[in-house]
């Protein structure tokens, strides 16, 4: 379903479980920090809309979405989180070096999801232009931080 059938900031509460105690990790890329910060804002309200105490939310902030790999990886590796949402926002330019970013960002957390027995969520705008990153940030298409909340709380309880 593309995102401009689904908005991205409806969640139904009751389908998430019981969130008390877990803790979650937030790695937060500053490249295109105008769509970054609604990303972490969105998930963060979330977080705390579902039960998730304050404290029980760590942020790192990273370069670009390229560096979201290994600063999952090392939060995995450090801290005692229950998942990990990687926001970024990659916006197309002139070269093919979004598509490098894209590909290398995505592989990159999809295999940490393969290597570790903690959930890594892809929250990651990949857009042709600033516009489509707007609309997905808290635009007209809702917040994908929002939903990458949800898709963390849910996952950390998968099997519970
Ligand atoms: N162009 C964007 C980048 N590029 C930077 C890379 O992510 C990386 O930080 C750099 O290549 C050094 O390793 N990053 C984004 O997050 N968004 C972009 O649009
Ligand atoms: C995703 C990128 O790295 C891109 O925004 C960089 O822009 P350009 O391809 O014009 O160098």
């Amino acid at each position: 379903m593309a995102t401009e059938n689904k908005n991205l900031s409806v969640y139904d509460k009751a389908s998430i479980g019981n969130v008390k105690g877990l803790k979650i990790g937030l790695v937060v890329s500053e490249w295109n920090n105008n769509i970054t910060e609604p990303l972490f804002q969105g998930a963060f309200d979330a977080l705390i809309d579902c039960g998730i105490a304050t404290s029980d939310i760590i942020r790192w902030n990273v370069p670009g979405s390229f560096e979201l790999t290994f600063g999952a990886k090392k939060m995995l590796e450090t801290q005692a989180v229950d998942a990990v949402v990687a926001i970024g926002s990659v916006i197309r330019g002139e070269t093919s070096h979004f598509d490098y970013v894209c590909s290398a960002t995505a592989q990159g957390i999809k295999d940490l999801n393969v290597q570790f027995n903690v959930p890594v969520i892809f929250c990651v705008l990949t857009d042709d232009n600033l516009q489509q990153s707007i609309d997905r940030s808290g635009g007209k298409h809702g917040n994908k931080g929002t939903e990458a909340a949800v898709a963390a709380l849910k996952m950390a309880l998968l099997g519970k």
